[in-house]
């Protein structure tokens, strides 16, 4: 079997659940990788931050909202290999934070019954995180 090198990339993303169990959706802007597909909000776990303060951070920065560790459930995770990387993706529930999300930079936002998360194309990496949410939502 050959073997092949890859960097093990953590990111944390977060399923932002409104007061009518829809699920926020953020669409990757143009000229990143995998632009156009719909994702958790979420980002790279910097050196020396937990995954949890990492998503109160990007929750800030790409939505404009304010949350707490403890509003922040763990759900399921992602692990996928992608061309240059492993990704491990924890998925984590939030319920509870201040503020309307609005995208900070630019990006469209939608928030999705979790019946529709299907009509939404999303990275391959979220694929097998769908049934998670619908058997919760
Ligand atoms: N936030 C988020 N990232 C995801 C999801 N699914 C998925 O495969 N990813 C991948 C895409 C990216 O390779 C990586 C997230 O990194 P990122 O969003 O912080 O980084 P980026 O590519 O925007 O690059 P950067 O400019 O922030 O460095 O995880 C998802 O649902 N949410």
């Amino acid at each position: 079997m050959e073997t092949q090198q890859r960097r093990m990339l953590l990111v944390a993303a977060c399923a932002l659940v409104d007061s009518d169990n829809r699920i926020l959706l953020a669409q990757r802007p143009q000229g990143k990788e995998l632009a156009g597909l719909w994702e958790f909000p979420g980002g790279k776990v910097e050196q020396g931050e937990t995954p949890e303060e990492t998503l109160i951070r990007e929750l800030q920065e790409e939505l404009g909202i304010t949350t707490r560790i403890p509003c922040l459930a763990p759900l399921t995770f992602a692990s996928h290999t992608y061309e240059s990387f492993h990704l491990l993706m924890p998925l984590y529930i939030c319920r509870r934070y201040e503020g309307i999300p609005v995208g900070q930079e630019g990006q469209a936002i939608k928030w999705v019954r979790s019946r529709d998360l299907r009509n939404y194309p999303m990275p391959p990496a979220d694929e097998p995180l769908i049934p998670f949410l619908q058997d919760l939502l």
